[in-house]
């Protein structure tokens, strides 16, 4: 589990500002963490913001939720620039979904740490062919802390850092769950891979 080296305490008079980023495959437990170290900001009574593209409207548009329903309220946007216009004076900003926006995420959560905040980021940082995933590897570049984890393996049990795509569509985006995508570890993923 990530042990939080500061919680940005609000009245901390020399708030540096931080960029976090969880990645990992599809059902890795990315949005579960986020959910997590986004309340943990709550109980410590800072002010938190929580974004996601408005294109991902995975079980409900106004908020983030995880594959076994962890639920946190959020913000949909269209662009990342959104997110510097609605963050305010807000302590923590949660991003989900984070492949998803476009090259300009960068700049903007550069932004957000030189403003004082803690930026925590979830996204995949791979696509269905197993390529990185832009912008997740610049923003893996840029973060203070980088957390990977790992779903199970739907064909092994072993460990899972890949996500097999069930279906023969070749767009890079195509949003879907269970019914679209397995978790699969490296050896499971490349023999199916065609
Ligand atoms: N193959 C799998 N490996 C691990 N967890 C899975 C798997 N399939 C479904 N789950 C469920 O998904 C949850 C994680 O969901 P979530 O945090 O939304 O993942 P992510 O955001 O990485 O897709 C797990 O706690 C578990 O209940
Ligand atoms: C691998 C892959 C995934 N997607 C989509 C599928 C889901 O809607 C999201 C990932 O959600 P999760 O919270 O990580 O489970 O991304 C995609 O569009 N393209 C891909 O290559
Ligand atoms: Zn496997």
């Amino acid at each position: 589990m990530f042990i939080e080296p500061s919680l940005g305490r609000k009245k901390h008079p020399e708030r540096k500002g931080q960029i976090e980023m969880i990645c990992g495959s599809m059902f890795s437990g990315k949005t579960e963490e986020l959910i997590r170290r986004l309340n943990r900001a709550k109980i410590a009574r800072l002010k938190v913001e929580i974004f996601k593209p408005s294109i991902d409207k995975r079980y409900a548009d106004d908020q983030v939720v995880s594959h076994n329903d962890a639920r946190i309220r959020s913000t949909p946007v269209n662009f990342a620039e959104d997110i510097l216009l609605l963050s305010g004076d807000s302590d923590v900003i949660g991003i989900d979904e984070v492949q998803f926006f476009d090259s300009q995420i960068i700049s903007v959560v550069q932004k957000l740490a030189a403003q004082g905040k803690r930026v925590i980021m979830a996204g995949l940082d791979m696509d269905f062919r197993g390529k990185p995933f832009e912008p997740v590897p610049q923003l893996m570049a840029i973060s203070e802390y980088v957390s990977k984890v790992h779903a199970i393996c739907m064909k092994c049990g072993d460990l899972a850092s890949f996500s097999f795509r069930l279906s023969n569509e070749e767009d890079k985006v195509l949003l879907g769950e269970k019914e679209s995508y397995e978790a699969r570890c490296r050896k499971c993923f490349y023999e199916d891979l065609s």
